[in-house]
């Protein structure tokens, strides 16, 4: 599987260790950064531009890792196209994937030990999309950043 990483100065060392796993792993996994630790590194840029290679990158998923993850996840979503969602542990994980259809994992690195980052990023790897009734509420958001249209409320909508 084709796997972006991005993270912040808080997610570098994790965001590296998933670099080493990951790709023992057999994934092909792009560094989008940093390189290296600068406090001075914001998630902004790294995971925005994580949130860009993967929607660029049809069938790829994307890790984007900072002290909450919150940051991370809010920045991968102003990228039109990208749906992040905060994992914060093995069933958020799945349930981002089996229901939205989550191209991208935020991840805490102050949150979890190595070993529970490393389940939840398991799971979510190998957790594939339900569709059905599911694929209807991510066509509504899609649609919405599409038309800036919001979804219709129940009355609002054609019978
Ligand atoms: O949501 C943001 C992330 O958790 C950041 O990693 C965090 O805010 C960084 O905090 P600090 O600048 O105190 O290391």
């Amino acid at each position: 599987m084709r796997i972006y990483l991005g993270s912040d100065h808080a997610g570098l060392e994790l965001k590296n260790h998933f670099l080493g796993r990951l790709t023992e792993l057999g994934h092909d996994v792009t560094d989008v950064g940093p390189g290296g630790y600068d406090p001075d590194d914001d998630y902004p840029p790294f995971c925005v531009e994580t949130a860009r290679r993967v929607v660029a990158d049809e069938g790829s998923l994307g890790l984007v890792i900072g002290g909450s993850g919150n940051g991370e996840q809010i920045a991968a979503n102003k990228v039109p196209g990208a749906r992040a969602a905060l994992t914060w542990n093995v069933d958020t994980a799945r349930l981002a994937r089996r229901h939205n259809n989550a191209l991208l994992a935020g991840i805490g690195a102050r949150m979890h030990t190595v070993e529970e980052a490393e389940r939840i990023v398991d799971a979510f790897l190998a957790t594939e999309f339900d569709g059905g009734r599911h694929q209807r509420r991510i066509d509504q958001l899609t649609d919405y950043e599409r038309t800036g249209q919001p979804p219709a409320l129940p009355g609002e909508r054609p019978v």
